[in-house]
């Protein structure tokens, strides 16, 4: 190599290396602009999350963000997050049309990038526009006997009077309902097949949060070298034809209902599938939507009703109110979708356990350039963090934010709330299109079941705070080391073998 060539690569590379420094010493003083714990720089504060597991990577972001109300940041390496936890600051950025898209950070992990969780822009406006009518009240009341038929399938097979991880029968029925209620297909030829696809699901979860936290597994190309990455593709390719089957199978369905009055009804394949017909989605769009849905649906109601379970186990006067409702209002029979709005301490006991267990503790969304949010700037390709669990214990807009009290959520506790204090299920734009869905389902299951069973507490958690300080997240929260519960059969009639 000649002088000439040498001293060429040579200004090549300091001109790079000191437009990087440039870039970051810009970036740097915009994030120490912004309170947070220390971090280092270059590293961030990636050393925190260097021993995280997916056990503790979310006390870890907790611990980071700690009680600040206002806004607050941590990086891993030099990728900013800034979380929003007051619901005043949440208000103010869901009003935000320019922050109406998910993050890359995250969500690009979850490889559906033609579902709804992951569109943006004005493909996401549109798909959720032509999905909506999928969850009006009219199409969820007639899901309620699926539901209960889920509940009860769910009694008869639990096992009792002894400790069962209930994570599995749940995700187990919360699959079946979403089977029946979104592509409405018969599946029980393909129940063996289905179900283990099923399991894998908490593991895919893992792993998304697994290289969330760890820099090195970022890149796609990298990931897919990994044993993990390899099985996640295979796993892809069999879901992607096990869910060809099923849409082959509706398509049989509607050609068979063609003209009868149940050609009305509209769950999400049908909308899909008139969709792919008149060649507005392509097939992939199509596989994409219902993998997200199965997420979005199955792994939070599993996550809500594993946390309902426990919480029931460890507050048992609270139980047997509920108990008490269930039986005035149902006598034997089964849950219809006029009794739900009967079951009122129900559902307030169902928004409790939200409101302190959120399945989805946060969510993220994505600066796409340098912005002023909440009295700071946030440099373009951050992602902002909407903090739900924040929310949901801010002293300022809950008393005693620890204690469990349903009542809180009686219409006369609840006036002049703060509509971003209690927020589960998001808010705006790009809120939970299945919110009401979720309720009557919840509703409808935990009816059924504690009229069925007396839920006694199996394991060393005894209280409330024990849950909390246990708390885990994937996609959605958990108890770390599994929720462990003892069914206690109560012998009432109607409930599906508890005779
Ligand atoms: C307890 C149960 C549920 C909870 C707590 C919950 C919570 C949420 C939250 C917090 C979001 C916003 C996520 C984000 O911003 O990235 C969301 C989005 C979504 N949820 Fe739910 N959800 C539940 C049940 C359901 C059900 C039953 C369905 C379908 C039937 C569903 C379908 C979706 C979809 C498709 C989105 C994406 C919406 C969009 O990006 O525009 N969810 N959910």
């Amino acid at each position: 190599m000649g002088l000439v060539t040498e001293l060429l690569v040579v200004a090549v590379v300091a001109t790079l290396v000191a437009r990087f420094l440039l870039q970051y010493l810009r970036f740097r003083k915009m994030e120490l602009a912004i309170p947070g714990p220390p971090s280092l720089p270059l590293l961030g504060n990636a050393v925190d999350f260097l021993t995280a597991t997916p056990d503790s990577a979310m006390r870890t972001v907790l611990r980071l963000i700690g009680d600040r109300r206002g806004l607050c940041r941590f990086s891993i390496m030099n990728h900013l997050l800034v979380a929003v936890s007051s619901p005043d600051d949440i208000q103010h950025l869901v009003r935000r049309a320019e922050f109406n898209d998910k993050s890359h950070f995250f969500y690009d992990f979850l490889d559906n990038p033609r579902g709804l969780l992951q569109l943006r822009g004005a493909d996401a406006k549109l798909r959720r526009r032509l999905l909506e009518p999928g969850f009006n009240k009219n199409v969820l009341n007639r899901f309620v006997g699926i539901f209960v038929d889920g509940a009860k399938g769910f009694v008869s097979r639990v096992a009792v009077d002894e400790a069962v991880d209930v994570l599995q029968p749940l995700r187990h029925a919360a699959a079946r309902n979403f089977l029946r209620t979104a592509i409405s297909a018969d599946i029980s030829q393909t129940e063996a097949e289905v179900m283990p696809v099923v399991d894998f699901f908490e593991e895919f979860h893992r792993s998304v949060n697994q290289r969330s936290v760890n820099p090195l597994l970022w890149s796609d190309g990298l990931f897919r070298l990994t044993p993990f990455g390899r099985k996640m593709a295979r796993m892809r390719r069999s879901i992607e034809t096990l869910l060809r089957k099923c849409i082959a199978m509706k398509r049989k369905e509607v050609e068979a209902l063609r003209g009868s009055k149940h050609a009305q009804q509209r769950t999400i394949a049908d909308i899909l599938l008139d969709l792919h017909d008149r060649a507005e989605i392509p097939e992939q769009d199509f596989l994409d939507e219902i993998k997200t849905f199965f997420g979005a649906n199955v792994e939070t109601t599993v996550s809500a009703l594993s946390w309902a379970l426990k919480v029931l186990s460890i507050l048992p006067r609270v139980q047997e109110r509920v108990h008490a409702e269930v039986v005035a209002v149902l006598g034997d029979r089964d849950v219809t979708a006029e009794d739900l709005p009967q079951l009122k301490y129900l559902e307030r006991v169902v928004k409790e356990v939200l409101r302190m267990f959120p399945p989805i503790p946060f969510t993220a969304r994505q600066c796409h350039r340098r912005t002023r949010l909440c009295g700071h700037t946030v440099p373009a390709h951050s992602t902002v963090i909407l903090n739900i669990h924040g929310a949901h214990f801010d002293p300022e807009h809950w008393r005693e934010p620890r204690r469990f009290e349903p009542d809180r959520f009686l219409p006369e506790n609840s006036q002049g709330r703060h509509h971003c204090a209690f927020i589960p299920f998001s808010v705006g734009a790009r809120n939970c299109i299945g919110g009401l869905y979720a309720m009557m389902a919840l509703t409808a299951f935990l009816a059924t079941t504690v009229r069925a069973f007396r839920v006694l507490p199996a394991d060393g958690h005894r209280d409330l705070q024990s849950l909390a300080d246990n708390m885990a997240f994937d996609l959605t929260s958990r108890l770390v080391g599994g929720t462990r519960v003892r069914f206690q059969p109560r012998h009432v009639s109607g409930t599906g073998g508890q005779t």
